[in-house]
């Protein structure tokens, strides 16, 4: 007989409007790996932010069984308790803390007289940091690790919290194939050596497949089917099959690949330090160009400088000491705002959408059209609501974002439905020249296929796009040129043709240039 750690039984959850869970059934085996999948607003974040207590017992109807015993859990702490640790998808530490004090933040150590005890505090941040492989000073500041480390001291906090039962909400959403590995290899190894159970939220079905024993999916706030994945033998596309309905044929729309020789966008002799530690060089010397009709990747590790090098080309949005020269259709421009680009064409979808760029507190159909207001506003300046309202309507049906009404709040939405009002927004302000940063995390197959396909007809109406990407294949599946960049430089350039996933890898690693001049 099969032993269950968790039981969820019934779990209905409604929100005005909109009906998040229905009658939700899910049992976990204890010492496995469990993957929850669905497409965006199924229903993941909400079921589990109802295990570890973020909505409370009051709010929810039907039941909880950990170890047998119904739990009606209050708050974030009961569940801790009893050892269920969730980690979001927005990691919930502080940039300026050291990593041992993150860990301990809430928990503290402390001596008999109340006091924190550091060394105590440095001690066991050291033994988790151990266990969980993360070879860094327990005194470093969060801001000065990648996130990829960020992510280690996440599950080393867990680890500290005697966790049984570990819950990651799209942990390697940000992290890049290498990183993604070793976490995953770290849940498998905390199962066999530790017996710790962990229910895994991803959309990277790769993932699903190589990392768990059981797999269920979630659809519309239903329990569509638990599938065996125990010798791991599973295909992603029976597990899209589940998620999605149907077969999904191509992962990638076909484009007619029609580039004019036209440059479109330039950058030449670009360097940029860092805003902060301004003796750090961030991006070094970069040229690269984007022809019409062209969509053009960049690859490369975390921390190689991409993001950097967007921001900084979008109105020196980023950066300090910025020097070199960026020309839009041949033409040189010194763009010394966001408001510039925008005005001159340019658009910058960032990968951080909750800190910049959506306001979260306003509507679907004002975040829609935030970036161009002018497009739908009289000529005294006044915003004509019935447009606005009109544009949101047309962008919530072309990308499927899944919503009671354009009226509701951003912050309302599943992550994935935000991504969505983030692209819709960018796509508003009708820029020539498009920098998407990581545009499909957090997405599902089904909507990637929509923001691709939107991709598609950017370019062939003229339109350029830039991609940065953690995800190689869908670099190789969408661009007609790639980029490599490591630690502030491009050290590779390969077209469609040549490109393979082998050899972007290894241009990726073999380069070893510094980043600090
Ligand atoms: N605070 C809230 N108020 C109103 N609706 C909400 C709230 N939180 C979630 N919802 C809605 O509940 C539904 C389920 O959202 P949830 O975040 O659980 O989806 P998800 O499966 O985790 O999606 P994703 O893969 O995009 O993260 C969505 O329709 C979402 O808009």
């Amino acid at each position: 007989m099969k032993d269950y750690i968790l039981e969820m039984k019934n779990i209905t959850k409604e929100y005005p409007g909109v009906k998040a869970l229905d009658n939700v059934n899910l049992k976990i085996e204890r010492a496995c790996i469990h993957a929850l999948v669905g497409e965006n607003g199924a229903g993941k974040s909400t079921l589990m932010n109802i295990l570890s207590g973020t909505i409370p017992y009051s709010e929810y109807s039907g039941q909880i069984l950990y170890n047998n015993k119904e739990c009606k859990f209050q708050k974030i702490h009961d569940s801790e308790n009893l050892g269920i640790v969730i980690i979001h998808q927005e990691l919930a530490l502080i940039p300026e803390l050291t990593i041992a004090e993150n860990m301990f933040l809430g928990n503290e150590r402390k001596n008999k007289f109340g006091i924190i005890d550091w060394n105590e505090t440095f001690h066991q941040a050291a033994v988790a940091m151990k266990a969980v492989g993360l070879e860094e000073s327990t005194q470093s500041l969060i801001k000065d690790i990648g996130t990829g480390k960020q992510q280690l001291v996440e599950i080393a906090k867990a680890i500290s919290k005697n966790v049984k039962l570990l819950i990651l909400d799209e942990p390697t959403s940000s992290l890049n194939d290498e990183d993604s590995k070793m976490l995953l290899d770290m849940l498998i190894r905390f199962k066999k050596e530790k017996g710790i159970t962990s229910i895994i939220i991803t959309h990277k079905l790769q993932e699903v497949a190589y990392v768990a024993d059981e797999i269920t999916v979630i659809r519309d706030g239903m329990t569509i089917e638990t599938i065996d994945n125990s010798n791991h033998a599973i295909n992603e596309e029976r597990i899209i099959k589940g998620m999605v309905g149907r077969e999904l044929e191509d992962r990638y729309p076909k484009r007619d690949h029609i580039i004019s020789d036209e440059i479109m966008f330039e950058a030449k002799d670009w360097t940029v330090y860092h805003p902060i530690y301004t003796e750090k060089c961030v991006v070094d010397n970069i040229s690269f160009h984007v022809k019409k009709g062209e969509v053009v990747g960049f690859s490369g590790l975390q921390g190689a400088g991409r993001t950097e090098l967007a921001k900084s080309l979008f109105g020196k949005s980023y950066g300090s000491r910025i020097s070199g020269k960026e020309f839009i259709a041949n033409k040189e421009v010194f763009l010394n705002s966001a408001r510039d680009a925008i005005v001159n064409g340019l658009a910058y979808v960032t990968e951080d959408r909750k800190t910049d760029g959506l306001i979260l507190s306003e509507s679907i159909a004002k975040n829609t059209t935030l970036a161009r207001m002018e497009k739908i506003a009289d000529k005294k300046g006044i915003v004509d609501i019935s447009k606005e309202n009109n544009v949101a309507k047309e962008y919530v049906k072309a990308m499927k974002t899944k919503t009671p009404s354009i009226h509701q709040k951003v912050g309302n939405l599943s992550g994935g439905n935000q991504q969505k009002v983030l692209l819709a927004k960018w796509m508003f302000a009708g820029p020539e020249v498009l920098f998407l940063d990581e545009p499909t995390r957090g997405i599902d197959v089904g909507a990637k296929y929509e923001i691709y396909s939107i991709i598609n007809d950017m370019v062939k109406e003229g339109k350029s796009v830039v991609m940065i990407s953690s995800d190689l294949t869908e670099l190789l599946g969408m661009c007609d040129r790639i980029y490599v960049m490591n630690a502030g430089k491009i050290t590779g350039e390969f077209s469609a043709e040549e490109a393979t996933q082998e050899k972007i890898m290894s241009t990726i690693l073999k380069s070893d240039c510094a980043v600090v001049k």
